[in-house]
């Protein structure tokens, strides 16, 4: 397969050494210098770019008929009208604020949780992720994702970085050198925490998660999303 990588920075590294690997061909290396992209010779693209860049780039790999593969966090007041561009142009592309399996099956466990806490008031949720200081969004792709599977499956209406008022969840974004990514959902009593982590140890398993959603991806068209890549749910 020849894979185009929107952005090649920690995370455009860490997916070409895995696809190559898996024996796929790096065809593209897009960055922020880069003038001129040949949109002929690609059948997917992975952006893993900055919150300012993706929406542009995704739409303009749709417009081209390339699949696109979407890691990029912090671009999501953009994400309903990149979906109406991928139906529009019968396109195929999947988002996913995090492509680890872990994180994925995290993502599974929260929602189930959260269904069980829905009838227990004497518990008030948080939720905490730490990442790295070059992280340029905040709260993380990941920490909203969690906040989404809670208000969807309890009486929470909202979420609020740091502070939030009763009725919404509030997200503490820490950051720390060398943290790949950490998420905690923190149920708390009076008499009692009750906790979920997730803990990424290295890069790797976003980028593989990644890789293995570009591989299903081609020859499709549609918006997916990584539910569909791991047949979970
Ligand atoms: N969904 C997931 O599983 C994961 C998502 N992420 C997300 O992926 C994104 C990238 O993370 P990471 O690799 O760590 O960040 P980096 O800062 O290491 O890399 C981002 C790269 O994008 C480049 N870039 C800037 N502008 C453009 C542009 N217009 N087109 C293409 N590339 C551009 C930057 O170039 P320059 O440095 O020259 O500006 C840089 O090389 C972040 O939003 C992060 O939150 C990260 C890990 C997992
Ligand atoms: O910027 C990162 O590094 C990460 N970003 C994603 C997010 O915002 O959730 C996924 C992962 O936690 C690493």
């Amino acid at each position: 397969m020849k894979i185009a990588l929107f952005g090649y920075g920690k995370m455009g590294k860490m997916i070409e050494q895995i696809a190559e690997n898996r024996g796929h061909e790096i065809v593209a290396k897009i960055d922020v210098d880069t003038v001129e992209v040949d949109f002929s010779n690609m059948d997917v693209a992975i952006d893993f770019s900055m919150p300012s860049a993706a929406f542009g780039n995704i739409t303009q790999c749709f417009e081209h008929g390339v699949p696109v593969i979407s890691g990029t966090t912090g671009w999501l007041q953009d994400f309903n009208k990149a979906l109406a561009r991928c139906e529009e142009t019968g396109s195929a592309f999947i988002y996913a604020s995090n492509f680890s399996l872990g994180v994925n099956i995290f993502f599974e466990l929260n929602e189930y949780l959260a269904k069980m806490m829905r009838q227990l008031k004497q518990y008030n949720v948080d939720i905490e992720e730490i990442h790295h200081t070059q992280k340029l969004d905040s709260p993380s792709g990941t920490a909203i994702t969690l906040a989404e599977g809670i208000i969807a499956n309890t009486d929470y209406t909202g979420w609020k970085l740091d502070e939030a008022p009763k009725g919404e969840i509030p997200i503490i974004a820490r950051r720390i050198a060398d943290t790949p990514g950490t998420h905690t959902v923190n149920y708390e009593s009076e008499v009692d925490t009750i906790a979920i982590v997730h803990t990424a140890h290295n890069r790797q398993g976003f980028a593989l998660g990644a890789v293995i959603a570009a591989e299903w991806i081609v020859g499709k068209k549609g918006v997916f999303t990584m539910k569909d890549v791991l047949n979970l749910g």
